[in-house]
């Protein structure tokens, strides 16, 4: 069976123009990846429990910070020294743009990024498909909620 993870985009909305920006963190061991806050399923934990969890842990931020967006979730499968890995992401705005990032020990440094710098820094292209999908989502919200109005 797959190993399985699971975290959250998390991205703020920076004022005066609302740009978008995703979280970032840079692993402190291997190759200093950078990646959204995320770790693996815990046995007996659902996946939702474990993406709150990973983003508490890792970037110091409890689910009362920010709301996780309706109908955006993204499965990405790569393999990790030669097994396979699925990684589960959810979409998450943070409530206060200003909200503080506490790094743990596994993480050394962390960015907020607008979309082409986030997608420069993940390299992988699956997650930069999945931040520009993250990123279409989230303008065709806008426009629904334009429309509403
Ligand atoms: N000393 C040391 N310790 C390590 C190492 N490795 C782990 N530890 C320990 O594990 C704990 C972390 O536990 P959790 O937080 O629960 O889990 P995760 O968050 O799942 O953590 P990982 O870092 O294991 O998982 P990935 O981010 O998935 O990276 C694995 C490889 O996959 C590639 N990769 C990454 N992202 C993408 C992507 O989007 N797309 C594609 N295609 N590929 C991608 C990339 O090549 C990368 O090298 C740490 O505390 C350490 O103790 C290591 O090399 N040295």
């Amino acid at each position: 069976m797959a190993l399985r993870a699971c975290g959250l985009i998390v991205f703020r909305r920076v004022p005066p123009a609302n740009n978008i920006e995703f979280l970032l963190l840079q692993t402190s061991y291997g190759k200093h990846h950078w990646t959204p806050p995320k770790g693996h399923v815990d046995p007996g934990e659902d996946d939702m429990t474990t993406a709150l969890r990973e983003t508490e842990e890792e970037a110091g931020l409890h689910p009362g910070q920010f709301s996780v967006v309706d109908g955006f979730r993204q499965e990405l499968n790569y393999n990790v020294k030669g097994k396979a890995k699925t990684v589960i992401y959810w979409l998450a705005e943070l409530r206060d743009p200003g909200a503080r990032v506490r790094l743990s020990n596994e993480h050394q440094d962390f960015r907020w990024l607008p979309l082409r710098e986030a997608c420069e820094y993940a390299g992988y292209q699956d997650m930069q498909k999945t931040l520009n999908d993250a990123s279409q989502f989230l303008q065709g919200d806008l426009r629904q909620g334009a429309s509403l109005q």
